[in-house]
């Protein structure tokens, strides 16, 4: 039996945009998915979802549409978690060299799914991670990140940037240009996130941003001023000015809602915290209802946020210095 973790993660900026090119900068979360892994006897895949909704699921099948499932879970979340989960086993088998093995899969998350955290990546580095350790192979960060990476790239059907499958993998805050990725130096940073308990489906809100690009070329200039606003305030980080980065997060999120991404319990969010005094606040991830993360040291956004209808979750997020952790 394996077991690795791999943190979540939320955009001080840069997401949707770095799927065409443009720098992103995200930042691991202690918030994180927690994989176990068994050798079968035989070349079945067993998974089991702890958390995929109240009840979990499990899954067993031997090829991609003979599933089977325990608990009566919507068939769209079922297959959607398949993707990724059978996503990640292909990569498995493709660098062990192993393609007739089957596992026991056992995932345990507490990062919020669709919402903007990272919760697919975390599944796919901490399952790609667990399952090759199993089989004897233990991968290099970078190796682990990329593998993740092909993972996403194929479930997104071929619409995914580097960002998120390499935060989760390294840790720490991180910048990640096409194929560039670096981790970074940053300050500590306070953040304050809030969920509005919905979700929005990745694949589907990257395929709209890329739609509107094609379509108006000022929606290809609002992707490259995304662009400029995360090198700006890449620059701000390095300095430390707390405050300059907010007002960047705040434009951020506004190029992103002009881009169709945003929703309405995300601007109320965005919106509660600016008041609460927050240096900044925008949505974080794919967008689409989930959650929003804001920059405060005090008490007031936290609170001001608990109390804003829509908002069904407040909480702070520590910077997850490791990415993925060897746990067994
Ligand atoms: N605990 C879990 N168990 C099984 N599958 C999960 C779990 N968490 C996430 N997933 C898979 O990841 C999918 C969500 O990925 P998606 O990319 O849409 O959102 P996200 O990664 O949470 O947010 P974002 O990409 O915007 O940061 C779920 O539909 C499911 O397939
Ligand atoms: C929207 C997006 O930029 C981030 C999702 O967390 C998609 C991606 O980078 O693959
Ligand atoms: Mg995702």
């Amino acid at each position: 039996m394996t077991v690795s973790s791999a943190p979540g993660k939320v955009y001080l900026f840069g997401e949707h945009a770095v799927v065409y090119g443009e720098p992103a900068v995200p930042c691991a979360i202690e918030r994180r998915a927690r994989v176990t892994v068994e050798q079968r006897s035989d070349d079945r895949l067993r998974v089991q979802a702890e958390d995929l909704s109240i009840d979990g699921f499990t899954v067993e099948y031997g090829g991609q549409h003979d599933g089977r499932h325990d608990v009566n879970v919507p068939e769209p979340l079922i297959s959607a978690a398949m993707g990724y989960v059978d996503g990640a086993i292909e990569q498995v088998h493709d660098v062990t060299g192993e393609d007739d093995v089957g596992f026991d899969v056992t995932i345990e998350s507490d990062i919020p799914l669709g919402a903007g955290l990272g919760s697919s990546a975390a599944v796919v580095v901490a399952a790609i991670d667990a399952a090759t350790r199993e089989l004897g192979l233990t991968l290099e960060t970078d190796e682990l990140a990329e593998r993740a990476y092909r993972t996403e790239h194929a479930v997104q059907e071929g619409q995914a940037s580097r960002a998120d499958t390499f935060c989760s993998a390294t840790g720490g805050a991180v910048r990640v240009e096409g194929d560039d990725c670096q981790p970074i130096e940053a300050p500590e940073l306070p953040f304050v996130i809030g969920f509005d308990g919905g979700a929005g489906e990745t694949g589907e809100l990257v395929a709209g941003v890329r739609a509107l690009r094609e379509e108006y070329s000022f929606a290809a200039d609002t992707v490259a001023a995304i662009g400029d606003v995360v090198r700006r305030g890449e620059t701000a980080l390095q300095a430390g000015n707390l405050e300059e980065v907010g007002r960047l997060m705040n434009f951020n999120h506004g190029l992103l809602s002009a881009l169709g991404v945003s929703a309405r319990d995300l601007e109320t969010m965005v919106w509660a915290a600016r008041d609460a005094g927050a240096y900044g606040a925008k949505l974080t991830g794919a967008g689409g209802g989930g959650c929003i993360v804001a920059l405060d040291p005090t008490p007031e956004t936290e609170t001001a946020l608990r109390f804003t209808p829509g908002c069904e979750d407040a909480f702070r997020a520590e910077l997850a210095e490791e990415g993925v952790k060897r746990l067994a």
